[in-house]
């Protein structure tokens, strides 16, 4: 029997109860499907008590700073960086970002999590992770240079090595893109030749801008422009694709930028809240019609992976900060997750819709706190824990009724303990 022919039964899907039937890594179904499937062939679910939904989609990640969880908490961001988490982050090996990253797929399955965005070190090691976890992922190797010639060489050789190892894979599920810091960490050179391999090899980019006051003042008093305006003085937004993650200060003339070259936006309101860097405008770019998704950051600065905590947050934050309970609605913030995400990653997922990749996961109804089952929408967004039940990514079951199918949970946590002394001594 194959996983990946698989009959959901009477669970509530779109808001009815009804089935959903996965051929091979597809939704190939969603309605009354009838007993006559070869039972042989497919493996059935109860759907019964359960509502199915669209696996979340993480834009902004460090998977592997799993392992930096609690290490500095309640810094700003730039004394974090320089003076814990940089000095650590020097002793990273491919091991340690390995264990980081098992630790960090599991989370994220546990979690309803099937997509993640990131930027990091040693991808050998990611990849091999997310491999073995049966995540979907988009990898970029971060580049800082520093404003020197040297690594500026080294960082973009390395990120061709890293995207000629991503693509000579040939996994469906592991895409690559490029990671270019931020604008106060990389010099104008590097942007200027990232951008061209962005075209050249046709894949996304990936960057940290306008997440702290500080990082403006820097870049202003460098350019003489705001980060969006300096980087759009050069084309570095035409003709690719751009996830811009935090976007927290923004101007009205940067909005523009924003809107006009169709950047995407990957908001972390809590990474944004835990280093005080500010609260993104998020209403604004919505009414602006540019595509808002989320992502949690790393772990030293979340510090989970649970996007269910993102998704409440993303709705309750602007509602506070402007008076206003309208201001994002249930529906707009359960999409800042998984339709705009995939709109982001380009992948035909993030959806419940016959043809769409099978990419879901099974929520289990009979709990205190999603209790009455009516209204369950508004359950998921403003009162679920994130604990899901069943996990389905590209046609495979990783998770059921909480188990992982393929994986050792024990052997990943002693795995990511050792790595984490390896860190500290
Ligand atoms: C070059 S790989 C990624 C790089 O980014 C660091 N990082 C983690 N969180 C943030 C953040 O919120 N803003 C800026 N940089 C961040 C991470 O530690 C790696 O060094
Ligand atoms: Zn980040």
């Amino acid at each position: 029997m194959s996983d990946r022919n698989c009959l959901i039964k009477n669970a509530i899907v779109n808001g009815k109860k009804q089935d959903l039937l996965i051929e091979n890594n597809i939704i190939k179904k969603i309605g009354n499907i009838d007993d006559a499937i070869d039972k042989e062939e497919t493996k059935v679910i109860d759907g019964n008590n359960k509502i199915v939904i669209p696996g979340l989609i993480n834009t902004h990640t460090h998977i592997p700073m799993t392992l930096f969880r609690g290490v500095a908490d309640d810094l700003p961001l730039m004394d974090w960086l320089n003076n814990y988490i940089w000095p650590m982050e020097a002793k990273l090996n491919a091991d340690i970002v390995y264990a980081g990253t098992l630790l960090g797929c599991l989370e994220m399955i546990k979690s309803g999590t099937t997509t993640f965005n990131d930027m990091y070190f040693f991808l050998d090691g990611i990849v091999k992770a997310v491999d073995e976890m049966g995540m979907r992922a988009v990898l970029s190797y971060g580049m800082i240079d520093l404003f020197d010639g040297e690594k500026r060489k080294k960082e973009l050789k390395n990120a061709e090595e890293n995207i000629k190892m991503i693509k000579k894979l040939n996994n469906e599920r592991i895409g690559v893109a490029l990671g270019p810091h931020a604008p106060y960490t990389c010099s104008k050179e590097l942007l200027m030749e990232v951008h061209e391999m962005a075209k050249k090899y046709n894949i996304p980019i990936h960057i940290h801008m306008n997440e702290t006051l500080d990082e403006i003042k820097m870049v202003k008093e460098k350019t003489g422009m705001r980060p969006f305006e300096y980087l759009n003085s050069f084309g570095f937004f035409d003709g690719v694709s751009v996830i811009a993650a935090h976007c927290v200060h923004l101007s009205d003339e940067e909005i523009k930028i924003i809107k006009e070259k169709k950047i995407n936006v990957s908001h972390n309101p809590i990474s944004n809240l835990k280093l005080a860097s500010g609260i993104a405008p998020i209403p604004k770019l919505v009414e602006n019609g540019i595509n808002v998704t989320l992502g949690t950051d790393g772990c030293g600065s979340n510090n989970n992976l649970n996007l269910f905590e993102e998704i409440k947050i993303s709705s309750l934050i602007h509602k506070g900060a402007t008076l206003n309970p309208t201001i994002i609605n249930t529906k707009q913030s359960f999409e800042f997750a998984t339709k705009n995400g995939a709109k982001a990653l380009d992948l035909k997922c993030g959806e419940l819709k016959e043809g769409y990749l099978a990419d879901i996961a099974l929520i289990d109804l009979n709990k205190p706190f999603l209790i009455p089952k009516e209204n369950i929408y508004s359950h998921l967004v403003y009162s679920f824990n994130g604990n899901v039940d069943t996990v389905i990514i590209d046609g495979n079951v990783v998770m059921e009724n909480g188990k992982m199918l393929n994986v050792n949970e024990e052997k990943i946590y002693e795995k990511a303990e050792k790595a984490y002394y390896k860190l500290i001594n």
